[in-house]
């Protein structure tokens, strides 16, 4: 095919063939190479004087960029220049990550995207993703036909209105599916050709961005109701259309819609939401390797969900099926959690519960005769009290939800209570690591959205878990790409969850962190993976087979390192 960028045959064998030569070539992201262009490519490329005369290696470009995020002050500063680099040139992006994970990545994702998003339009400067917009819905299927997308075999979509715990920012919501998508391929090894972001600009309810002059998105209110629905039904047909086989995250959608939206297409494709899923499987696997740590089964455990979201939500259905797997009836897993929502504890009867927060809610004899301290809806010091709460989990984006009074209350029913302040980023935080640990004389077993540094306390330094739904989605879609799974299980979110908890430091030393270095993600990412795609085998929606998987899966995996370039001559 004359215009096809990259042929993947030829790429295994770290050749890739391409008709492109001079700027065409050097302005490619997925092919530039900047200065480690040989002298031969520039001879047959015609890249003579585009470059200066320098024959550089990957390594010597990977210093020269360190050297400049080094100098750069400031969290969006870095942000900034490792977009540019993506644009510029994907082999050194990924490879200054590789080199330097545990510091890019809260660069490239939470917490500095979430500035990245609410920034976005005074950053845009080059074509990225697809921006899809509700005036220009009747050209879907001529976006999507663009060559330039003949490889892609997974999307991640948002449509801005949930970025983290940042609310509504419309088309800026594009720096997480771009973010989500580079993880895909840092943490997954996904070739980064094979990945298309994709932004649903269905307007914005952000005042500020609807007032801002250079704001880059449908400068309108949101389409709602049946027009929206059939925004997102448009736009699956159309994706599915060009792409029969493709892989679809849903990512950052406001709560009810990414619920709506994942139960209406998860049986029509190959697709998953990650704030429900993926989370609930990160959240699922800490708890499972917490509950090793603490020597109290999970089935003993009482769980305070504080945030009855999309994310919450999610989190709650796996957690009731890995009770059902510790010998619990559906009706006894459900005693166990507690869920909230803006309101407080949820309960029965109570008209602000959307429909799919009330099969979590609390019948009203669960709470006869509690002694509270406020009238109306039930708080969560009064639930940790009353209910001898022992896991509080926080998905509200409510920066210090949780009190030094609430987790002293805690500190008192579990010998090892364990909290999960999962907002994201880091402002939102529901609390602070170091106060966490003050508050429970260094007991409590931690894992945070966002990155937090390591705590000292009592002689000890206390390296704090990321659980972030990144130690998932990246093995996720890579096992779901090798494998060619159909559909997207709950089997398969289960094998994530358990696999994640079985590479836990905490599983062999109760006083390790919960969850693996962020430094071996990329490794955590191969395990999810092959977990999934042996899942996704067993549950019948791959053909593969048990013993190919393995071989597959290395096979397919992408390393940033540069090829050798053929021209191919041709009429394109
Ligand atoms: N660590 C990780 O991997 C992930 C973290 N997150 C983070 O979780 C947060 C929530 O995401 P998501 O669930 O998608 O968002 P949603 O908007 O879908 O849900 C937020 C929930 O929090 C509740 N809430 C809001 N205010 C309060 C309050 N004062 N007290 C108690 N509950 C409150 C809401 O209540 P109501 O139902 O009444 O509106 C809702 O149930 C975000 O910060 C996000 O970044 C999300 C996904 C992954
Ligand atoms: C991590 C993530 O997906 C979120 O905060 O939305
Ligand atoms: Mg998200």
């Amino acid at each position: 095919m004359p215009n096809q960028l990259h042929d993947s045959a030829s790429e295994a064998k770290n050749v890739i063939r391409t008709h492109r030569t001079g700027y065409d070539l050097l302005l490619h992201p997925g092919l530039n190479k900047g200065t480690a262009f040989t002298e031969e490519e520039r001879d047959v490329f015609g890249l003579h004087g585009l470059l200066p005369p320098h024959i550089g290696t990957l390594e010597n470009q990977r210093e020269r960029r360190k050297k400049a995020l080094d100098n750069e002050p400031t969290a969006f500063g870095k942000y900034s220049l490792m977009r540019d680099l993506q644009d510029n040139d994907e082999v050194l992006f990924y490879s200054l990550i590789a080199h330097h994970i545990e510091e890019l990545l809260p660069v490239v994702y939470t917490p500095a995207v979430g500035e990245g998003c609410q920034r976005f339009s005074e950053i845009w400067r080059k074509p990225r993703g697809l921006f899809i917009s509700y005036p220009d819905r009747h050209l879907m299927d001529k976006m999507l036909a663009n060559p330039r997308y003949n490889e892609i075999r997974c999307i991640v979509v948002s449509d801005g209105e949930r970025i983290l715990g940042l609310g509504d920012q419309g088309a800026g919501g594009m720096g997480i599916p771009i973010g989500k998508m580079a993880l895909y391929t840092a943490l997954g090894g996904i070739p980064p050709h094979h990945c298309l972001p994709i932004l649903l600009d269905a307007g914005t309810d952000n005042q500020a961005l609807l007032d801002n002059p250079i704001y880059i998105g449908w400068q309108h209110h949101r389409v709602r109701g049946p027009e929206y629905d059939e925004f997102i039904e448009m736009f699956v047909a159309a994706v599915m259309r060009r792409w029969p086989n493709i892989l679809l995250q849903w990512e950052d959608f406001a709560g009810e819609n990414a619920l709506k939206i994942l139960a209406k297409y998860r049986d029509r494709l190959c697709t998953f939401n990650d704030d429900v899923q993926g989370t609930a499987a990160v959240t699922t696997g800490t708890l499972l390797a917490a509950v090793q740590a603490t020597g109290v089964p999970l089935k003993d455990q009482r769980i305070a969900m504080f945030g009855s979201g999309s994310a919450g939500v999610g989190i709650i259905n796996l957690l009731i099926a890995a009770l059902k797997d510790d010998g619990l009836s559906e009706a006894e897993a459900r005693q166990r959690i507690y869920a909230f929502n803006r309101h407080g504890l949820m309960v029965e009867g109570d008209p602000a519960l959307r429909a799919s927060q009330m099969p979590l809610a609390r019948k009203k004899e669960d709470v006869e005769g509690w002694k509270v301290d406020t009238a109306g809806p039930i708080s969560l010091f009064d639930t940790v009290r009353n209910a001898k709460i022992t896991v509080l989990v926080g998905t509200s984006a409510q920066a210090g939800a949780f009190t030094e009074e609430t987790v002293r209350e805690l500190a008192r029913n579990a010998e090892r209570p364990v909290i999960l302040p999962l907002s994201n980023p880091t402002s939102k935080s529901e609390a602070a690591p170091a106060d966490l640990l003050k508050w429970t004389d260094g007991k409590a077993l931690i894992g945070t959205g966002s990155p937090f540094a390591p705590v000292e306390i009592d002689g000890r330094t206390v390296r704090i878990s990321q659980t972030n739904n990144s130690y998932i989605f990246p093995g996720l879609a890579l096992g779901i790409l090798v494998s060619k799974a159909r559909r997207v299980t709950d089997g398969m979110i289960m094998a994530a969850a358990k696999k994640l908890a079985s590479l836990s430091p905490a599983v062999q030393d109760a006083n390790a962190p919960l969850l693996p270095p962020i430094g071996d993600s990329r490794k955590v990412g191969l395990a999810v993976a092959e977990a999934v795609g042996m899942a996704a085998i067993a549950e019948g929606v791959s053909d593969m087979k048990p013993g190919e998987l393995g071989d597959e899966l290395r096979k397919y995996v992408w390393e940033p390192v540069y090829r050798r370039y053929e021209l191919v001559k041709g009429d394109c």
